[in-house]
């Protein structure tokens, strides 16, 4: 018998000691039973009761077509939905490393703004666009420092934007350029370095690489694995692109219709699905027939012998 395998008080041997998953232990974020409905001509239900849980320092994946909801829950999440879009019914509670559980439906005001940088930060796809075309990155970068970290001197808004923009491999020395003088891939990188500005515990990452081209994707990718890995930060990964979730998921949760029809370890998902649905979107990447890549992220055997939890 194994030390694992300890008898109870009344004699009888337990079976081996299983280490539960860190979203269970070790919650950054739980969405329990959300529900968001866009309340227009018709009314239309895209998320419908989800409950998840991100672990501290987990990348959670979700995944599902076009249409099923993915960007109103992260948007939901991230307490940024806009009219006709209508919280009806749930919470989502942010868990503080000191311990403190923050239910995000109350914030507001210079609370809520805070939380947003500070606590969980987003990129979207196309956030790229979305920098100021006629200010340079540098001081696009310094303003959230500004913002947020008013103590700050200049000289140390510059040297932390530079240590922030080779962080997500960029040249300081394009903390001087414009954004249009960027590739695509630059700006989206540039996007990302301000989401980790305040150093969040969590980003969500809708789409975050669709843009661009299939070689800056993996580099990006490679940089958010490398980054979360140094930094600790848990993300939520949200695309349809299966194959790509795979391999840079700790778990993923599958999405139709508004509901999360499945969850499970990266791994477990690829080579057990449940679902039907599950299996459908596995079998419609022709890629994933053939053997399971991992340029993203080393280590996929271990993955399948954890359980996933690493
Ligand atoms: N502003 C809006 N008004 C009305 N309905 C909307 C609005 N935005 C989204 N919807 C509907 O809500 C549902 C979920 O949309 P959502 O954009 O969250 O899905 P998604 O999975 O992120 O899709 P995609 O991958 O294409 O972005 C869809 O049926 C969509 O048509």
């Amino acid at each position: 018998m194994s030390a694992a395998q300890a008898p109870t008080a009344d004699g009888q041997a337990q079976g081996p000691a299983v280490r539960p998953p860190r979203h269970e232990v070790d919650p950054v974020l739980t969405i329990e039973d959300l529900s968001v409905e866009y309340r227009a001509e018709t009314t239309v239900r895209a998320v419908d009761h989800v409950s998840l849980t991100l672990g501290r320092g987990e990348v959670l994946g979700l995944a599902g077509e076009s249409g099923c909801g993915k960007s109103t829950l992260a948007y939901g999440v991230n307490r940024l939905l806009k009219p006709p879009a209508v919280v009806t019914g749930g919470a989502v509670r942010f868990h503080s490393r000191e311990g403190h559980v923050v239910d995000t439906s109350v914030l507001d005001g210079d609370d809520l703004r805070l939380f947003r940088w500070e606590k969980i930060s987003m990129v979207f796809q196309g956030a790229m666009n979305s920098l100021n075309p006629v200010k340079k990155i540098r001081d696009q970068l310094g303003d959230v420092f500004a913002t947020h970290r008013p103590s700050m001197t200049r000289r140390e808004r510059v040297l932390r934007s530079g240590d922030l923009l080779e962080r997500v491999g960029v040249d300081r020395n394009r903390l001087l350029a414009y954004p249009h003088e960027l590739s695509g891939g630059m700006r989206q990188r540039v996007m990302i370095a301000m989401a980790m500005a305040l150093d969040p515990q969590v980003m969500i990452m809708d789409e975050p690489t669709t843009a661009l081209d299939v070689v800056v994707q993996r580099e990006i990718l490679q940089e958010i694995s490398r980054l979360r890995a140094e930094l600790g930060f848990a993300v939520v990964f949200i695309t349809h692109d299966l194959p790509l979730l795979l391999e840079i998921s700790d778990r993923i949760a599958v999405m139709r219709a508004g509901r999360i029809v499945e969850e499970a370890p990266a791994m477990t998902l690829y080579t057990r699905p449940q679902h039907d649905y599950t299996k459908t979107l596995l079998s419609s990447f022709p890629s994933l027939t053939g053997a399971h890549g991992d340029f993203v992220r080393s280590g996929s055997a271990d993955l399948a012998d954890s359980g996933g939890e690493r």
